[in-house]
């Protein structure tokens, strides 16, 4: 809990903030603790991380006054003289920190703690008061309130104060993401394949910089895995990382989703909304898909990467946002460019460093960590015996093209571990698609076990016998039904 100093008669709004200090509060504010009592072990940061704070109090000059000695440090502050007001604005907004006065006209604030938490579960409160009872500061703390400040107070003692909220939010918003990300099971980003090694290597040193980068590749691949990895890699790892996914909407949403929009401007627009943009401030916006990105809205796209600039729809109001971003796509943007569909500008813009995932058929040295991996993780989900593969099932999947890449492999363990009875996964769980064989795939690179098992099966499929199959192939009976056993067929 922090608590105010006793005033020495204010001499300007720098000086102290707020009103005079109501009789009698000297013995209240010194019967208070002095340390924050729910974060206790939340340093204050040597300079504070700039945020997002919302103050709602009904004294206009307060308002001003705590906007003014905010602003020194970067945050961005927006004010509500009532309580509908703040409640609105917690609403729309994401903030990080809630400055919430006792006492807002008729209103009382602590009352409105309930309904906070309910709009904004990660916004920090601190109740502000110039009437402090120890008794309103034990209930405000067990409504969820993260602090309690007295007014009077001095800037620094307001700045030290959310400084510390901010912190706080931080490492909780760091702590949920790994979290998340641990029960997940977030893929680890490493290749046996030299040319995914590579893109792996060059996507984790760009991550420490601002740069833009562009991933390229077919669809399942793992855009989108390295670019969670690129941002957790990078100084933007505690912030947001935000997804907009281009094809999924019409050009009209795909703006409001990006940017935001107010409330009224176009058929269900019912209330103020944030956009991507926002909610990645300071961290990661991933564009998914970005071939698919309308061209009529490329010129706005192109203003926010330059000038770190947007209006949301129905709202003059220009805004700024602090945003990595990392796009992806699988279409061919050079060609694009050429046939007009995509701007060259943009194009420029997003691929100040791009790399390029192989499909999976050409890093068939992962096959087996991929499909084991997912295997585990599946196992431990559905509480399933299986954990590998046998060995037939490797070569099995060794023959096959993998249109949808590590995705389609994903899927296919699954189902594999679901039906599995045993601690190896038989090659029979593994329905592959007969015209997606690799050898189907022209130009398909495999390895030579794989390559083997293909001719074995074919000449084995074109032969009346065992032994006639085996003369074919220049090789003994009994070496053919070891080979057959090997590879499960
Ligand atoms: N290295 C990896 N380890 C574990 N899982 C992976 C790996 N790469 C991809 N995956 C998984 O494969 C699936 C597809 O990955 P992702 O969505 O990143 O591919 P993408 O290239 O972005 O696909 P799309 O272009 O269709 O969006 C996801 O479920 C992801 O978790």
């Amino acid at each position: 809990m922090t608590t105010a100093a006793p005033p020495r008669r204010p001499s300007s709004p720098q000086a102290s903030l707020g009103t005079a200090r109501p009789q009698g509060m000297d013995i209240v504010s010194s019967a208070l603790p002095t340390t924050t009592m729910e974060t206790p072990d939340v340093p204050t940061p040597a300079t504070p991380p700039p945020g997002r704070v919302l103050a709602i109090d009904d004294d206009g000059r307060l308002l001003q006054n705590f906007a003014m000695a905010l602003a020194r440090d970067g945050h961005k502050v927006e004010t509500a003289d009532t309580l509908a007001d703040g409640l609105r604005l917690a609403a729309t907004w994401p903030f990080d920190v809630c400055l919430l006065d006792h006492d807002i006209g008729s209103d009382a604030g602590i009352d409105a703690l309930p309904r906070l938490a309910e709009l904004a579960p990660r916004m920090r409160v601190i109740m502000v008061t110039a009437n402090a009872q120890i008794e309103q500061a034990v209930r405000a703390l067990a409504l969820g309130a993260a602090d309690y400040l007295v007014k009077p107070c001095s800037p620094d003692q307001l700045r030290i104060a959310v400084a510390r909220q901010i912190e706080a939010r931080r490492l909780r918003d760091r702590v949920d993401t790994l979290e998340r990300e641990v029960s997940r099971g977030t893929p680890e980003l490493s290749s046996r394949n030299p040319a995914m090694q590579a893109a792996i290597d060059m996507a984790l040193q760009v991550a420490a910089t601002d740069a833009n980068l562009l991933i390229l590749g077919e669809s399942g691949t793992g855009k989108g895995v390295v670019a969670r990895a690129v941002h957790r890699a990078s100084p933007r790892a505690s912030a947001e990382f935000a997804t907009v996914n281009c094809p999924a909407l019409t050009a009209e949403l795909l703006e409001s989703e990006l940017f935001g929009h107010a409330k009224g401007s176009f058929t269900g627009a019912v209330q103020n909304a944030v956009g991507r943009v926002s909610h990645a401030d300071g961290g990661t916006l991933f564009m998914d898909e970005v071939g698919d990105f309308p061209l009529a809205l490329q010129p706005k796209l192109l203003r926010f990467i330059q000038d770190k600039e947007y209006e949301r729809v129905g709202d003059p109001a220009t805004r700024k946002a602090d945003v990595r971003i990392v796009a992806a796509t699988n279409r061919d943007l050079d060609a694009m460019v050429v046939e007009g569909t995509f701007r060259l500008d943009l194009l420029y813009r997003l691929n100040v460093i791009s790399i390029t995932l192989p499909p999976l058929r050409e890093r068939q040295e992962d096959l087996e960590d991929l499909a084991n991996g997912f295997i585990r993780r599946y196992a431990a989900d559905y509480g399933r015996p299986a954990r590998r593969l046998s060995a037939a099932a490797l070569s099995k999947l060794r023959t096959y093209a993998w249109p949808g890449n590590v995705r389609e492999l994903q899927n296919m363990m699954e189902r594999a571990v679901i039906l599995g009875r045993d601690e190896e996964i038989a090659a029979d769980l593994l329905t592959l698609d007969a015209t997606r064989r690799a050898e189907a795939m022209p130009g398909a690179l495999m390895s030579l076990e794989a390559l083997e098992r293909m001719h074995i099966e074919r000449v084995l499929a074109q032969s009346d016998s065992l032994d006639a199959a085996a003369k074919t192939l220049g090789i003994d009976a009994s070496t053919l039904y070891r080979k057959r056993k090997l590879y499960g067929f």
